[in-house]
């Protein structure tokens, strides 16, 4: 563990009080009190960690709604980091839910109205001529390890959120620190504001971003290339990461950057990663191959392509198959049905064009009005073993599609991952109802636990990102590796795959639990770090062994520190 015991500390008086790094609230000690000029300013006893903890516990309780707990978390977090960190750890199945996934996106999308305080870093296409200052004002002297980014065009399934997206950037940091140990105040969360084509937003008054339609083509390259040379220069090891991008922006920006530096996208890489690790986990269940597998992907955009090509990644160094053959093992759908070759280019994106069915195979099967093959027709027809939602589209899983699904294969794989828990493709209540308790299911948001028919819980995985991210993350952070490689996303997700609480009972959750999200990703880390050094392409000079006891030392964890003032030190 490296927090320091003690801290030199520049800042007395309110101005430590107002630091949320700093700031410990009824928990400065007298002495810290003295020294700080803290004595007249707070009440006088001095109060634990664990008596803050249980306070601050009792006034979330008495907020009744997920959005005010949200609210009010929030603002913890703008007063005192470590109490805010250790009540989060200490109730992360009841919380993840309240500042993630699925209440998040209600105060993303609420962004301009709960609008109390600012945080993060705000850089917004009109000041394009003064980015490198304003980047510099507020990391000036700041050594940065992680760097999340967004210009919130795809925000969870909620579409475009301009400058709110803000809002996604912090909670993954959040998750990087209280999962993954990154150390907060290393961490920088940025909106990349470059308008918005939400109507409904820039006809309210109150909206707080830049109120134009969205920058697109050149100078949207621009913008965003001038972001990333900052990162670049001024913290070349740090990790960059990207969240929620559009999909016509996602893919391309990650293979523009990811050889030049240490970037990830989340939607592509962390969902592709943690769905591989679940779908391994289901085919222990079914004692089956990856290479046997048939897999439908419902909605092809930044998560289905991810999702797609990890999962093809997967099966070609597990089963050593060739990538075209095993191209062949998916059927992807979009809003136009099938995506098939005589969809035309109109329809189909470049980035997809390995997974586009012939049409001769598709010959005599019914169509709809729209002369597309439907999710049903597709089920029908290729029975598949594998079912993935990745579309939006609440409901898309029908009861028809699943019972169908559950003719053609003894134990469904399915996983609607939609996000929030409102636009899933199946409530897995049903999916385990309409297959008589034999679907394998793992959905993106949080949902309670199916009936089975002999009466016992079966627990729905949660199949999200953040389960494997902050993982992934630190182990690249760790390693200062140059680049994330396909082959260090693989051994993450192999990692995962083996903490499954299914391959010791099949009846068990195809992913760890939320609340052991910690030392999964600890794992996580470790495989991903021990990936690099193998490959190469680590900035340290450790050996394997070493990896695990240097992680340790180097995971932030919420504990106040003794404070000692030093006018030359920490701020
Ligand atoms: N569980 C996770 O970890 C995780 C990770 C990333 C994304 N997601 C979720 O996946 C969803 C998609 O995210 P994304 O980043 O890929 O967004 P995206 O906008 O890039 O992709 C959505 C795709 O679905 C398609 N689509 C829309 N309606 C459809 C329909 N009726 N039938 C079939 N396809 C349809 C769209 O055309 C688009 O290609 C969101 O709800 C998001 O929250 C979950
Ligand atoms: O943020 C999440 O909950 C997962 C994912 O990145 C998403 O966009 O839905
Ligand atoms: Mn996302």
């Amino acid at each position: 563990m490296s927090t320091p015991t003690t801290f030199r500390v520049a800042l007395r008086g309110n101005a430590i009080l107002t630091s949320p790094r700093f700031n410990k609230g009824t928990g400065f000690t007298l002495k810290e009190r003295k020294e700080f000029g803290l004595t007249s300013r707070l009440p006088s006893r001095v109060n634990t960690l664990d008596e803050q903890c249980a306070r601050a516990w009792d006034q979330l309780q008495s907020r009744e709604t997920p959005i005010r707990k949200n609210s009010f978390l929030q603002s913890m977090k703008e007063q005192n980091w470590v109490l805010y960190y250790t009540l989060l750890l200490r109730h992360l199945r009841d919380l993840i839910p309240i500042i993630y996934t699925p209440t998040e996106a209600d105060a993303i999308a609420n962004y301009s109205h709960l609008f109390r305080r600012s945080e993060g870093m705000y850089l917004s296409f009109p000041d394009m001529d003064t980015m490198e200052e304003d980047f510099l004002e507020q990391t000036k002297g700041r050594d940065i390890d992680l760097v999340v980014c967004s210009d919130a065009e795809a925000i969870l399934g909620i579409g475009d959120q301009g400058v709110g997206g803000i809002g996604i950037a912090t909670a993954k940091s959040v998750i990087y620190t209280l999962i993954g140990g990154i150390d907060p105040s290393k961490a920088l969360s940025v909106t990349l504001d470059v308008g918005t084509n939400n109507e409904d937003l820039l006809n309210d008054h109150l909206y707080v971003g830049w109120p134009e339609k969205r920058v697109r083509g050149e100078a949207y390259d621009k913008f965003i290339d001038k972001f990333v040379q900052l990162v670049r220069k001024y913290f070349p090891h740090s990790l960059l990461h990207f969240e929620d991008f559009g999909v016509t922006n996602a893919e391309r920006l990650l293979e523009l950057y990811r050889d030049h530096h240490s970037c990830f996208n989340d939607d592509i890489q962390g969902t592709g990663a943690v769905t591989l690790a679940a779908v391994m986990a289901a085919i222990g269940v079914t004692k089956s191959k990856l290479v046997d597998q048939r897999f439908i992907i419902y909605g092809a955009g930044s998560a289905g392509l991810g999702i797609t090509r990890q999962l093809r990644d997967g099966i070609v160094t597990a089963d050593s198959i060739s990538p075209a053959e095993a191209n062949k093992k998916f059927y992807l759908i979009d809003k136009f049905g099938l995506i098939k070759q005589s969809l035309g280019e109109s329809k189909i994106r470049q980035d997809l064009s390995d997974f586009v069915r012939p049409d001769d195979e598709w010959d005599g099967v019914p169509t709809n009005d729209k002369g597309e093959i439907t999710l049903l027709e597709v089920v029908k027809k290729i029975k598949p073993t594998v079912l993935i939602g990745c579309s939006t589209h609440a409901g898309g899983f029908t009861k028809e599609v699943v019972q169908a699904m559950a003719d053609g294969c003894d134990r469904p794989i399915i996983l609607p991952l939609s996000n929030p828990s409102r636009l899933v493709e199946v409530d897995p209540k049903d999916a385990n109802e309409w297959t008589g308790g034999k679907a394998l299911l793992a959905t993106g948001s949080p949902f309670p636990p199916a009936k089975m028919p002999n009466g016992k819980d079966y627990v729905i995985a949660e199949c999200n990102n953040a389960l494997i991210y902050p993982g992934l993350g630190l182990g690249a952070i760790l390693s200062k590796s140059r680049t994330i490689s396909d082959e260090m996303i693989i051994a993450g997700a192999r990692r995962l795959a083996s903490l499954s609480p299914a391959l010791t009972d099949p009846d068990n959750a195809l992913l760890p639990d939320f609340g052991d999200s910690p030392a999964v990703n600890f794992e996580v880390a470790i495989a991903v770090a021990e990936q690099a050094i193998s490959e190469g392409s680590a900035g340290v000079d450790w050996k394997k062994e070493e990896v695990r006891e240097k992680a340790k030392e180097k995971q932030w964890e919420p504990i106040y520190g003794e404070y000692v003032y030093d006018k030359d030190g920490e701020t």
